[in-house]
């Protein structure tokens, strides 16, 4: 199933130049949007993003309901919707609810690891940073790798994802569609850095989500379907032209399916390498508050659980009743296979029932999806880039100023770059699936090594560097013997089938853990977790201290609050009285409760013993971080057993949805959504009500002193 021909497969829905105008007037308006939070977030917040710190990673202040809004909102891909409406209506009710479980445990999961990353190195700002100060330059570059490889290959392939379905619903050429999607982001990204994205984020999330209950409703009370009880009855009636074979009964309506069980899985592995291989998901734990992360992650983990079940179980269930109805616009003919695969199923069903409005919204709906999808991998990149590669070996004396320059033209680099690799793989006839097969194998290798960077002390640095690298052996070796195994052969459609590549992310993902072991046992040592605080130290990071004649914009404007207010010196990270003394000397000092800072010269830090360093969280905000990290671990646990075996194992025997546990879990989908809404759209206003109150007041007062003047 080639997920590339198939855009072309699709009729116009909506004319060339309506998709022309919604894609370049979508961008601007995000573009001018956001260009004027950045503005008014340096006037009347003091938060500029001009300092490394702010661009990276928000310095340290984003609250929990922001946390919520980004983390939710890039991970909503446009899978969450097109595709998960596509699986449905192959498979049936099953995958809604497989997809939800396939895509909340990672951030669940990431949530532990963002709070310990708080705890062990509290002022890191990407994974890679982590493992560079652990084992050093050779791990390090595997892992860059590694990440590089993940996100470009994530990103690539949702721009393709996007171009293809907006090429498929509106003719445009496909060269104009992978350009135009990137391009706002892009600029709004290079402007205003993370925090930018956390506020695209919002946006994004809100809208998108006002879009997702607005089709899910007007789909399912439309007259042609007629409320579920009337799906019910439209998806019994058609059974016999809808049988799904491998389905108990051939029924859409049973959760007995294999090809689902089967699709969850890969997904499970795909989707967890995209989270924890991705350093925009660490980046924005690291930008949370100490109290945010867990609850900001684990909010958007449940939200996130309602897209696909509440919008793919009706649309894709739509598709299979209406699909041979007059009111279809392929009508006589259905959905081909073709047509499914390329994610036509939920554009149809809009025209269908709502018609060119719900297309248009349908777009917008799109643009949502794709852009936060991507501003997220463009601060990833830029960040691997600037930080991780231009800082670490080319420049390490590069000053603030010039990094956030560096971040800039990075984020246009990669940007430039996507586009490139999405019209290599759509021009070089690239197959969607088998990229979505290959993918897990080449990403999942680096998982649990990393993870055992910040868990175990014992891994050693050959373990680190040897163990993802023979992983990635191993998981090519079982995928490529399975395939021919099974099929006799190693050519294109035999690697992209579903048993090999399962198999292989398998091998990818646990064989680093044996190897990891068995390579730390081989020479045994163990880290002392201080060690990260010393490396940091000895790194001069000197969060708290960019003199402004290094900042970037011109205008006067009133400086952050973490540079601006000296701090008490009571805490200081380290004890060594030389180092004390520097701090005083330069009169900022520092650390505080909730945001890590330090003064150190590197050429004293190096040599300071381990007991002279202490951490810079206060004795409370340690203990309240390793009670978030119980819980984390508790939440993470809990998702894992209720959607991977108390909820859907009990349903997975020979039983067809009877019409009342069909409107009972329906009605449940729907409700999971509003709260969903709730959640990662109005929370987070909530939360932000002082900032939102603070920057209305600057805006209102501005507005009023220029009319006075005039
Ligand atoms: N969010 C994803 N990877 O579908």
């Amino acid at each position: 199933m080639s997920g590339l021909q198939l855009g072309y497969s699709g009729i116009d829905l909506v004319s060339q130049g309506t998709g022309y105008g919604l894609l370049i007037g979508l961008s601007v308006v995000f573009c001018g949007v956001i260009l004027v939070a950045i503005k008014i977030q340096r006037q009347y917040l003091a938060e500029d993003s001009g300092t490394s710190e702010m661009f990276m990673v928000a310095n340290r202040s984003v609250g929990t309901g922001l946390t919520a809004a980004a983390v939710f909102s890039s991970w909503m891909w446009i899978n969450e919707t097109v595709f998960a409406a596509a699986f449905t209506f192959k498979y049936g009710i099953a995958i809604p609810m497989w997809w939800g479980s396939g895509l909340c445990f990672q951030i669940a999961l990431m949530a532990v690891l963002g709070v310990l990353a708080k705890i062990r190195t509290p002022y890191a700002h990407t994974s890679l940073e982590i493992i560079r100060q652990r084992y050093g330059k050779i791990a390090h570059v595997v892992f860059i790798v590694l990440n590089l490889s993940n996100n470009v290959f994530g990103c690539a392939s949702m721009i393709l994802t996007g171009s293809q379905l907006i090429h498929g619903t509106s003719g445009m050429h496909i060269v104009a569609a992978t350009f135009l999607i990137p391009l706002g982001v892009v600029l709004y990204t290079a402007v205003g850095g993370l925090k930018a994205t956390f506020l695209t984020d919002f946006l994004h999330t809100t809208i998108a989500l006002i879009l997702i209950l607005y089709f899910t409703l007007s789909v399912l009370t439309n007259e042609h379907v007629g409320g579920l009880s009337g799906l019910y009855d439209k998806i019994m009636a058609t059974a016999s032209e809808n049988y799904v074979a491998g389905n108990y009964e051939g029924s859409l309506l049973t959760i007995k399916s294999k090809q689902a069980i089967i699709w969850a899985l890969i997904l499970k592995f795909g989707n967890l390498a995209l989270v924890v291989m991705d350093t925009a998901f660490w980046q924005k734990s690291f930008a949370t508050e100490v109290k945010a992360t867990v609850p900001g992650y684990n909010i958007a983990a449940l939200a996130v659980f309602g897209i696909p079940l509440g919008l793919g179980t009706v649309i894709g269930l739509t598709a299979r009743a209406l699909q041979y109805s007059p009111i279809w616009p392929t009508y006589p003919d259905g959905l081909s296979t073709a047509q499914v695969n390329s994610g036509l199923v939920m554009p149809y069903v809009v025209k269908a029932l709502i018609g060119n409005s719900g297309i248009a919204a349908f777009f917008v709906l799109l643009f949502m999806a794709l852009t936060s999808t991507v501003s997220s991998s463009m601060i990833a990149v830029s960040s691997i880039l600037s930080f991780d590669l231009y800082k670490t070996y080319i420049n390490p004396k590069v000053s603030d100023k010039r990094l956030v320059k560096i971040s800039h033209l990075a984020v246009v680099a990669h940007g430039l770059f996507i586009v490139a690799i999405s019209l290599v793989l759509n021009y070089g006839g690239a197959d969607m699936t088998w990229i979505g097969y290959f993918r897990p194998i080449l990403s999942c290798p680096g998982i649990i090594p990393l993870v055992f960077t910040l868990t175990w002390s014992g891994q050693t640095r050959l373990a680190a560097i040897l163990s993802p690298v023979l992983g990635f052996a191993t998981g090519v070796t079982i995928w490529l013997i399975t395939a021919h195994k099974l099929y006799g052969a190693i050519n294109l459609t035999t690697t992209e089938a579903g048993y090999p590549a399962l198999y292989g992310a398998c091998g990818s993902l646990f064989s680093p853990a044996i190897y990891s072991i068995l390579i730390s046992l081989y020479k045994p040592y163990k880290f002392d977790w201080r060690e990260f605080l010393r490396v940091e130290l000895a790194e001069e990071v000197k969060i708290a201290i960019t003199p402004p004649n290094e900042r970037d914009d011109e205008e006067p404007k009133s400086e952050s609050k973490v540079t601006d207010e000296p701090l008490p010196i009571s805490k200081s990270i380290v004890s060594h009285p030389e180092l004390t003394a520097i701090s005083e000397e330069k009169g900022t000092a520092i650390s505080t409760d909730a945001t890590p800072s330090v003064l150190a010269s590197s050429s004293s830090s190096t040599d300071i013993s381990l007991d002279d360093i202490h951490h810079p969280f206060s004795e409370e905000t340690l203990s309240e971080l390793y009670r978030w990290y119980r819980i984390a671990w508790i939440f993470f646990i809990f998702i894992v057993l209720v959607t991977f075996v108390a909820w859907p194992m009990p349903l997975y025997r020979d039983y067809v949805f009877s019409k009342k546990f069909f409107s009972g879990w329906v009605t449940v989908a729907i409700i999971w959504t509003f709260c969903a809404f709730f959640a990662v759209v109005v929370y987070p206003l909530y939360d932000g009500r002082h900032a939102i109150a603070k920057g209305s007041r600057g805006v209102w007062g501005a507005v009023r002193g220029r009319l006075g003047r005039k």
